[in-house]
Parts: structure tokens; C-alpha cells; sequence
């Protein structure tokens, strides 16, 4: 069955992204201009209460697509929609302070994200206030509590905090408002591995008590294994395979994906033979037509250079784009 409808389309979705392209030209002055399609036609859907996980190498497009969704970056076409209140709101055409209620951005780097110089306190209210919300203070403590942080330090300033404190501070921040979506970009990559599993433990909280959707950024699949209920994985711009997390570490389809799990052997040992063979190169190069995968793939076959495979559901909820399939 060949995808036409946003992938994973629920009637509780809530973000649906239709062919979403963002382009960026480069070059200029002194080099040739060229073109990077950052996302080239990405179809998808965030269901109520899910982690997302979205994994692929650098520049894939993970971040582009995190910022689409919750409107820090505009797409060349394609549409982006939040369903939130009742109401369905185009994600493109509103203001940025008018879905900030309702979507949020955890950063990779909880040093750069947030002002050293302020207090906890006031970086945890200015949201709140800007958002004129009531209750202030009992917000405030509430997030505390949900990212395990003491009360004892509202007071302090953010300078003050080590690394891991400084990145519950950061999704306390984006939690605060009680938004419906959060893009979490990244967020254990700066973190020691012993900080990590707090963090992947205070995002599933989180869900699991605010009933947040996340999409969750990473270019490490045994992280977004841990922490999604469905993956999406990413190749230069395009979803080449998504399902839900087990089925995509158990059976990946997706020569790339074979790829990404060969590199965590230990990910899942039973894996380990079936995959053996295949070694991706190191070397991207975007090819103008057929598979964007071809350059790399030890199954190409002449079809792949030139028919691009569509994104087809292969088995119940599971998706790949591959002629292989
Ligand atoms: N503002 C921009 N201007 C020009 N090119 C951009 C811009 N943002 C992203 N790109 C390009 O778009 C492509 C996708 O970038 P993106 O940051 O979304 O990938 P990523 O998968 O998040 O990578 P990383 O893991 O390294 O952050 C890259 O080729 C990148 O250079």
C-alpha cells in the first residue's frame, strides 16, 4: 500500500507535518550558489501522549525538521499543523508568541540555551509572565518537582548549577507552560552517560504525567530505542523507514538503518549476523535522482538510480522507502 495520507494519521494527532520541504541556498559572492534541501517532502503525524524519535547521521535534517514543527523555521512548502484547545493552528501562518503556549524547545546545550546570570526563579517565570498566566509560584514549584530539582535553589543563579541541573532547569523551562508539543533536540548529548538516564527518565515522567508529545532528536539510535514509542529515521532530508521503536531495532528493512544499528552492535546481539555484511561508506553524496540512498547502499540495483522509492507501510505500521520492499 503506497503512503498518500500523513504518516501514522490519527484522529489524535497532534502535529501533522504534509510534504514539508525546507531548502537553503548556499554559496554566493565568491562560490557557486547551490542548493541543500534540509527536508525534502517529510510526511508525518505526532500522536497525543507519544515520543517520536528522530534519528539519522549529521545533517539529516533532524533539527530543521524539530524547528519546522514548532515554528522557529519557515518551510519552503509544505504544512505544519498543531492541534491544540479544539482548535487546529497552522503552524506557519501564526505568530510565534501566540503557539508558545503550546509548543516548546529543549536544547542540546543547557550552557548556551539559558542566561548564566539569571535567577532560576525568573527564568522559570518569565515565560509565565510574558503568557500573563496565574498561579505563577504554584506553576513553578510544580516543574521544579517534575525535573527533580530542590526549591532551595529558585534563589540561586543559573551559574550556579552544574551541567545536569542546568539541563532539568532547561526542560522545566520548556514544561512550565503546560505546552501540548516539545521538541526535545539533543538533550543528553552534552550530558555525562551517568546524567543521561536521568534525563531520558524526567522526559518519559513527564509524559507520563502531563501527557506532553515529544519529538525527540538524536543521532543515537539506542538512545531513541529507550525513549520512543515510534522512530523515524532520517537521510538527507528524506524518511527512509519509521515504525515503532522495537519493530525498527528488531527488524530494521532500511539498508540505512541496517547501517545505523551495525554501528551499536550491542544494541541487539541477535542482529549482529544478519547485518554483517553491510557497511555503509563514509561519503554522502546526494544523488539528482532515483533513491538518495544509492550512493551508499550495498543492495543498489539499476532501479535505485533512477526511480525514487516512495514511503510504502510494509507490514502494520511500519514504513520504508527501498525498491527492496
Ligand atoms: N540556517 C541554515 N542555513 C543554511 N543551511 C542550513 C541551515 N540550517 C541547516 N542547514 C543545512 O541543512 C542540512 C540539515 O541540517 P540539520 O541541522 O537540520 O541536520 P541535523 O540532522 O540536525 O544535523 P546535526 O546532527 O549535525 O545537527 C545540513 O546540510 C545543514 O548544513
Amino acid at each position: 500500500m503506497v503512503m498518500r495520507l500523513p504518516v501514522g494519521s490519527t484522529s489524535n494527532y497532534v502535529v501533522k507535518v504534509e510534504n514539508l520541504k525546507v531548502y537553503f541556498t548556499k554559496g554566493g559572492m565568491f562560490t557557486k550558489k547551490y542548493v541543500v534541501k534540509a527536508l525534502d517532502g517529510v510526511t508525518l503525524s505526532i500522536k497525543e501522549r507519544e515520543i517520536m524519535g528522530v534519528v539519522g547521521e549529521s545533517g539529516s535534517g533532524k533539527t530543521t525538521l524539530g524547528r519546522v514543527t514548532i515554528g522557529l523555521q519557515k518551510p519552503t512548502s509544505g504544512n505544519v499543523y498543531i492541534k491544540a484547545d479544539n482548535k487546529e493552528i497552522n503552524v506557519n501562518k501564526a505568530k510565534l508568541k501566540d503557539i508558545s503556549n503550546y509548543v516548546q524547545m529543549i536544547y542540546q546545550d543547557p550552557y548556551s540555551s539559558i542566561d548564566p546570570i539569571m535567577r532560576v526563579y525568573d527564568v522559570l517565570a518569565t515565560p509565565l509572565k510574558y503568557k500573563k498566566m496565574s498561579d505563577i509560584d504554584k506553576k513553578i514549584e510544580e516543574a521544579m518537582r517534575l525535573v527533580d530539582l530542590p526549591l532551595e535553589l529558585l534563589e540561586n543563579r543559573v551559574y550556579q548549577l552544574s551541567g545536569g541541573q542546568r539541563q532539568r532547569l532547561s526542560i522545566a523551562r520548556a514544561i512550565v507552560v503546560n505546552p501540548k508539543y516539545i521538541v526535545a533536540d539533543e538533550p543528553t548529548t552534552m550530558l555525562d552517560a551517568s546524567l543521561k538516564g536521568e534525563i531520558l527518565k524526567i522526559i518519559k515522567d513527564a509524559r507520563e504525567s502531563k501527557g506532553f508529545s515529544f519529538m525527540y532528536i538524536t543521532h543515537e539510535l539506542p538512545i531513541a530505542k529507550i525513549i520512543s514509542d515510534r522512530i523515524i529515521v532520517l537521510y538527507l532530508g528524506k524518511i527512509v523507514e519509521l515504525g515503532n521503536s522495537n519493530e525498527i531495532i528488531k527488524n530494521p528493512l532500511h539498508p540505512y538503518t541496517q547501517g545505523l544499528i551495525e554501528v551499536y552492535p550491542r544494541i541487539d546481539p541477535s542482529l549482529r549476523d544478519k547485518i554483517k555484511e553491510i557497511k555503509i561508506k563514509v561519503d554522502i553524496v546526494r544523488p539528482d535522482k532515483g533513491c538518495v540512498f544509492y550512493p551508499r547502499c550495498p543492495f543498489a540495483m539499476p532501479k535505485c538510480k533512477e526511480q525514487e522509492p516512495e514511503l510504502k507501510e510494509v507490514s502494520q505500521n511500519h514504513y520504508v522507502a527501498c525498491w527492496l520492499y
